[in-house]
């Protein structure tokens, strides 16, 4: 069993390189102010994870690992390691971590994801990004590779069911909403006019195909940090602190599966099936099971979701189930996803409202379960949640990795 003892985020807005701070930089805070909130010393740190998709590309710097040596001397001689799945980065690195601990070699692991995405023009990190593609491939016309795979989900959605782009708006709408109320979301301050969610060419251009400016998630500089602990050390964590061991999250079930690169090999595969994304949809499935919760949403309280477009969203509202395939547009009218709905989706506004720093998000994703389930998410707290899940998908679902986290 793998107890979350908590961690820390950075503030999605900042953009590092014009506060004048390097990657390194960001990586001695997010440890540094994730083990002062978590209460723990440098000492108590066992193993590093990483979670990072394209520092090479970003910032000309590999090797991440190696940063938690820079951070204090006590992290001398402490194994690393750095993984990569695309936008599913940080959730690989929590898998890695975990499986250390369930193994019984280590007690305590710190894993951090981190990405630095704003100190390129927009276009460089569009083609940064598209490298989560199959490169040469596919989408070789798109000058943004990513919102153009997505409006071809978009596409293919409206093919086989019908898709209304109000639906995709609404999705952003509480996306939106919600990261105004996040203190660390990246459009937190943003504003917008009465046009700004409608297919208004001004107020919401096209960015490619079906997708436009408000369709997207964000580009973002940003840090989450965990700490993970096995059930020995979270004892003893919660002994000293005077706590039940019950009162902290734990990582209950996991699924990890992986697809061919190639979106349209994925499509064509899928053709006859129920799900766009069987992938996606048994990833969810393998998490509740190993969670020992129903195959249903009933289990849950809560969903982070990946929603780096609106279409990502309406594709994960039906596969994880809050809808028969191809109805998501219905919890979408029914305020079924808002705070306060039949299951909330996104709170802390998603990679839409919050930020996507691709490599941090699913540590970021988990970060936000272990806030909810302790009560601690302040004013995008769902009330009185146990059971959160997370969805992180790296490329167009190449690799899909979901966490159920509760008490
Ligand atoms: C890869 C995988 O494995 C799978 C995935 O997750 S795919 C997802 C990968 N991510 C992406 O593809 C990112 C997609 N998004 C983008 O490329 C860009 O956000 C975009 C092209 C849609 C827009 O870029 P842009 O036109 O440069 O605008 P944007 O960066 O949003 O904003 C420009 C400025 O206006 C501000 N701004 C934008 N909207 C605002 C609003 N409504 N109110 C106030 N300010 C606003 C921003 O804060 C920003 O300010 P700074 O110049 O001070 O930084």
């Amino acid at each position: 069993m793998v107890y979350v003892l908590g961690g820390w985020q950075s503030d999605f807005a900042a953009n590092w390189s014009r506060e004048g701070r390097e990657l390194a930089d960001a990586f001695a805070e997010a440890v540094g102010e994730g083990l002062a909130a978590v209460d723990l010393d440098p000492e108590d740190v066992e193993t590093g994870h990483v979670g990072n998709f394209a520092a090479e590309l970003f910032a000309g710097q590999g090797h991440l690992g190696g940063m938690f040596g820079l951070v204090h001397p006590a992290f001398d001689g402490l194994p690393t390691a750095r993984h990569e799945a695309a936008c599913a980065s940080g959730s690989v690195a929590i898998l890695a971590a975990a499986a250390e601990i369930e193994a019984g070699r280590y007690d305590l692991a710190c894993v951090v994801g981190v990405e630095q995405m704003r100190n390129v023009p927009g276009q460089k990190a569009a083609e940064n990004l598209g490298s989560a593609a199959w490169v040469g491939h596919e989408f070789q016309d798109a000058r943004f590779l990513w919102p153009r795979a997505f409006s071809d989900l978009a596409d293919e959605y409206d093919r086989r069911y019908g898709l209304k782009y109000e639906h995709l708006m609404g999705i952003a709408e509480v996306n939106f909403a919600n990261g105004k109320r996040n203190p660390n979301a990246q459009t937190r301050g943003w504003n917008f006019g009465p046009d700004a969610f409608t297919a208004d060419e001004v107020a919401n251009p096209v960015v490619e195909g079906r997708t436009r400016k408000q369709d997207c998630g964000q580009v973002t500089d940003g840090s989450a940090v965990i700490f993970l602990a096995s059930e020995k050390r979270a004892r003893a964590y919660a002994d000293k602190r005077g706590i039940a061991l019950e009162s902290l999250p734990r990582i209950k079930g996991w699924g990890h599966r992986s697809a061919p690169l190639s979106y349209a090999r994925k499509i064509e595969a899928s053709r006859d099936q129920d799900y766009i994304f069987p992938q996606v949809r048994r990833a969810i499935l393998d998490a509740r099971a190993r969670a020992g919760i129903a195959p249903d949403v009933s289990g849950l309280d809560a969903v982070e979701t990946h929603d780096c477009f609106t279409a990502t969203e309406y594709m994960a509202i039906d596969h994880l189930g809050l809808t028969a395939p191809g109805e998501s547009w219905k919890a979408v009218e029914n305020g079924d996803i808002a705070i306060g709905g039949k299951l909330p989706i996104n709170p802390s506004g998603g990679l839409i409202g919050t930020g996507h720093p691709v490599g941090a998000t699913g540590v970021r994703m988990v970060l936000d379960a272990w806030k909810q389930t302790t009560g601690q998410a302040g004013d995008y707290q769902v009330e009185g949640a146990k059971t959160v899940q997370t969805l992180n998908i790296g490329g167009s679902t190449t690799t899909t990795v979901s966490f159920v986290v509760g008490t």
